[in-house]
């Protein structure tokens, strides 16, 4: 009979869990699982241990649970899988991710009803990802009550942002009332700046612009391993173009499809988080390997996925521009997540934008996935770093696990 922790990754449209166990003193993954395709026709569950053989596989067929509103069947199916896979295995503790934190929740919260309530009332903030995270945390409340869950925030990270990069230029008032630039994505800028201290790298005492870049994408400016600015704001809607996210764009746009257009809120919700940035410009795809893959083989839209994967690298190299003015300068520069970990194309590209500011870069290493791909002229450090969100959540549940 072993501990083990369950960290729990919930999206808009998919969940994602690990599940560690603790051997000689450690803990390390058993298994990790992913369940695609919520709200549509193709649920999938996927679940492998770590030597990444399936353990377990599904595709659900019955109509009623393809709505999103299915969302908690499924994860309950999910979850009684892994209690079954526990056999006599004990959970002593539940990470959940949690995109929204609010003014009120900068670092990682023991979560009670208050707690869940408090989450609950920033929704209308995070409208896609908000409510992936509470139905999680419902269902594993109500199963397991005395088990201690930890909600660890995307925002938290960012809280040591200057008043100047936390305000929109809007009448007081809303900035009293939530209204500000908070950042996301924080669970991997951490586990960055953990990252470089672990390797005693300069960066982390540095200057530094992070990028991670993923369905959701973001850029983060940090100095001395807090975070200075960052390109995500009041929501993950802001800064760069993403797989299915405007980024920014003119507040005014709104007002034209709501004004002229005649588009209700739901609508205009659709559009501007599910159906533009890569999507939107290419007509072909979010995903990134899509795009890149019709520019190679001269596909019918090429000249489409040219002008996404143009703009995608015209914003990141805009944006890690402003990033280096906000700090005065930057000693590194680092990619990752699923495009800036897998892309030496992307990485490649923003480089070589980026010549101006001292970086120079060897193509061969890039290629080859070394993490550091800069050469020693350079001056700026440029790495690749695998980032590990679950990592730093089971950190923080350990630190409140009843053991
Ligand atoms: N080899 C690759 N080349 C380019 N993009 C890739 C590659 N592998 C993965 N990606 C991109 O990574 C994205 C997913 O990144 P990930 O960090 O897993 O996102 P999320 O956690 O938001 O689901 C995909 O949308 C895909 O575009
Ligand atoms: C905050 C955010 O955008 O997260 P994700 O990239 O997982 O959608
Ligand atoms: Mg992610």
């Amino acid at each position: 009979m072993a501990d083990s922790i369950l960290i729990i990754n919930a999206g808009s449209s998919s969940l994602k869990f690990s599940l560690y166990r603790e051997t000689a003193n450690e803990f390390i993954t058993s298994a990790n699982g992913l369940l695609e395709g919520i709200g549509t026709k193709k649920p999938h569950l996927i679940i492998k241990n770590n030597k990444k053989e399936v353990l377990f596989e599904k595709n659900w067929t019955d109509p009623e649970l393809f709505k999103a509103s299915a969302r908690d069947a499924l994860f309950d199916e999910t979850i009684e899988w892994l209690f079954g896979h526990l056999g006599d295995d004990k959970i002593v503790g539940i990470g959940h991710r949690v995109v929204h934190g609010g003014s009120e929740y900068s670092a990682p919260a023991l979560v009670n009803e208050k707690v869940y309530e408090d989450l609950k009332a920033l929704t209308p903030f995070v409208p896609l990802h908000q409510p992936a995270s509470l139905s999680a945390m419902r269902v594993m409340l109500d199963k397991s009550p005395d088990i201690a869950q930890v909600a660890c925030f995307d925002t938290a990270f960012h809280s040591t942002m200057p008043d100047y990069a936390k305000r929109f230029a809007l009448p007081r008032k809303y900035f009293d009332k939530g209204v500000r630039r908070y950042g996301f994505h924080g669970l991997s800028y951490q586990y960055i700046v953990q990252h470089l201290q672990e390797e005693k790298s300069p960066l982390a005492t540095g200057k530094l612009v992070v990028a991670h870049l993923g369905n959701g994408a973001s850029v983060t400016a940090i100095e001395n391993g807090k975070c200075v600015d960052t390109s995500m704001s009041f929501t993950p809607l802001d800064g760069l173009v993403m797989g299915t996210r405007t980024g920014h764009i003119d507040a005014a746009i709104i007002l034209y499809m709501l004004q002229e257009e005649k588009l209700s809120p739901d609508e205009i919700e659709n559009v501007i988080w599910k159906k533009s940035g890569l999507l939107g410009i290419s007509d072909i795809s979010s995903d990134m390997r899509d795009i890149m893959s019709e520019i190679n083989t001269n596909g019918a839209k090429r000249e489409n996925a040219k002008q996404a994967l143009d703009l995608f690298i015209y914003r990141l190299v805009g944006e890690i521009g402003r990033l280096s003015a906000s700090l005065q300068g930057i000693d590194g520069l680092v990619f990752t997540a699923g495009i800036g970990e897998h892309s030496p194309e992307l990485r490649s590209e923003v480089c070589k934008a980026l010549e101006w500011l001292g970086v120079r870069f060897n193509e061969e290493a890039n290629k080859a996935g070394k993490q550091l791909f800069s050469t020693p002229e350079s001056k700026i450090l440029v790495q690749t770093i695998p980032t590990n969100e679950e990592l730093i959540m089971l950190q923080e549940v350990l630190k409140f696990a009843k053991k």
